[in-house]
């Protein structure tokens, strides 16, 4: 990849391509990285929206496969200059099981990273977690904290100990000599909150605002920041780190970043309302209209509900006491660590971000895709 660089083409591998966040990240190769002569888009589900694609000038190539299968992976990553690890098992409502959550995050993590050394791959980006962190089980508040703000990082739910434990090994590998002798380089991103366009707990919220009458009612104060970041800057800011993992190798390697944008700090409710408001659902009262203890007893009932129905039905509701912590704890990020390490500036300003997420909910709040 080095002195020939611009005449050599490289083959890029996105895992979970055709993800939330997967499939800005395809795209957003497909009209930043000049020197992309391949691309291999890998997840257990394909996009009918990768046939488009093809037509174009690079080489795109699906491929369904499941990264815990350690022989899929190793084929996919075969004579790939750089892996973009995004797949992964988002899951803290309870619809998977920590088992599955464990081999999707870890064990699928640990053969990506086995395949790069094994096939020689050298350069690894692994789709991180803000949840590596924190909120932690204290709740205790990270407020405007960067990459080395000391923080309790305390977990037990199985979506971020999965995470950290990726993120782990992903950072431990750097340096591990690959097929062919040279060093592999990787780092870690780490997202707070990703909207923008697909982000599918927007659209239930814009759902279940237009079943309430076109309100949505306050549960956690307004006080309360929660980050949050544009899917289209966490793409970029991905190809952005591929790209200059070689050149940057010394300072890269090892390195965790988090991502970043001018979105601002608001509580989560307050954030979504940025959208959800011009598609004119009203966000009702300026305090919570459910006291704590009660969201707390529903979220445990919750829990038991869940239970108690899973011999008949996946019971998954998005309140749970992990994501009333999540949502109820300050965690917001101000950090330059990316952009001293590698460049990095966000591509879309917020009334950019803002814009693009506005106009898809409209589009396709409403509707079934
Ligand atoms: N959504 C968010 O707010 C945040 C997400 N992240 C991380 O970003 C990454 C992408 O997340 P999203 O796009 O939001 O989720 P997503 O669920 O939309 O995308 C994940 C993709 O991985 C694929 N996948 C799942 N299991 C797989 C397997 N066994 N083999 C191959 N592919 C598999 C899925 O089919 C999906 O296309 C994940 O690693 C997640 O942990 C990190 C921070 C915040
Ligand atoms: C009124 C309710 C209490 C509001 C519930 C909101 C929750 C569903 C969401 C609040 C915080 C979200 C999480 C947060 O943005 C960090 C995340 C990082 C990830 O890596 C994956 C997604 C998520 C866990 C995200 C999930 C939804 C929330 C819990």
């Amino acid at each position: 990849m080095a002195d020939s660089a611009q005449a050599q083409k490289l083959v890029y591998l996105v895992t979970g391509g055709c993800g939330f966040l997967g499939e800005h990240v395809v795209r957003m190769l497909l009209q930043r990285e000049p020197r992309l002569g391949e691309l291999r888009v890998f997840d257990l589900h394909l996009g009918p929206w990768l046939e488009e694609l093809k037509t174009g000038p690079v080489r795109v190539t699906a491929i369904q496969g499941d990264v815990t299968q350690a022989h899929e992976v190793a084929a996919a990553v075969a004579g790939a200059h750089v892996v973009i690890h995004t797949a992964g098992l988002v899951d803290v409502f309870g619809r998977a099981s920590p088992k599955t959550i464990h081999e999707v995050n870890v064990q699928g993590t640990r053969n990506v990273i086995e395949a790069c050394v094994q096939t020689g791959t050298r350069f690894l980006v692994y789709t991180s977690s803000m949840e590596v962190v924190g909120p932690n089980t204290k709740g205790h508040p990270f407020y405007r904290g960067n990459e080395d703000t000391p923080y309790e990082a305390v977990h037990r739910h199985p979506y971020p100990c999965s995470k950290a434990l990726a993120e782990w090994l992903v950072l431990e590998a750097n340096g591990r000599k690959v097929c062919g002798g040279l060093p592999l380089v990787t780092c870690a991103l780490r997202p707070t909150g990703i909207y923008g366009e697909g982000h599918q707990i927007m659209r239930d919220f814009y759902r279940q605002g237009l079943r309430l009458g076109g309100r949505l009612f306050r549960a956690i104060p307004a006080s309360v920041e929660h980050g949050r970041v544009y899917v289209g800057n966490v793409a970029w800011m991905h190809v952005l780190a591929a790209r200059e993992l070689e050149r940057r190798a010394a300072r890269m390697g090892g390195q965790v970043y988090f991502c970043y944008d001018g979105s601002p700090y608001k509580s989560y409710e307050d954030f979504n309302m940025e959208f959800l408001g011009p598609c004119g659902l009203r966000l009702v009262g300026t305090r919570p209209l459910v006291p704590y203890w009660l969201l707390v007893f529903l979220a445990a009932l919750n829990v038991l509900l869940q239970w108690l129905l899973r011999p008949l039905l996946l019971y998954a509701p998005l309140l749970n006491p992990y994501t009333l912590a999540m949502a109820n704890t300050t965690f917001t990020v101000s950090t330059d660590k990316a952009q001293r390490h590698f460049g990095y500036e966000p591509l879309f300003s917020w009334e950019d971000s803002r814009t693009r997420t506005i106009l898809w909910v409209q589009a396709t709040g409403g509707s079934a895709q």
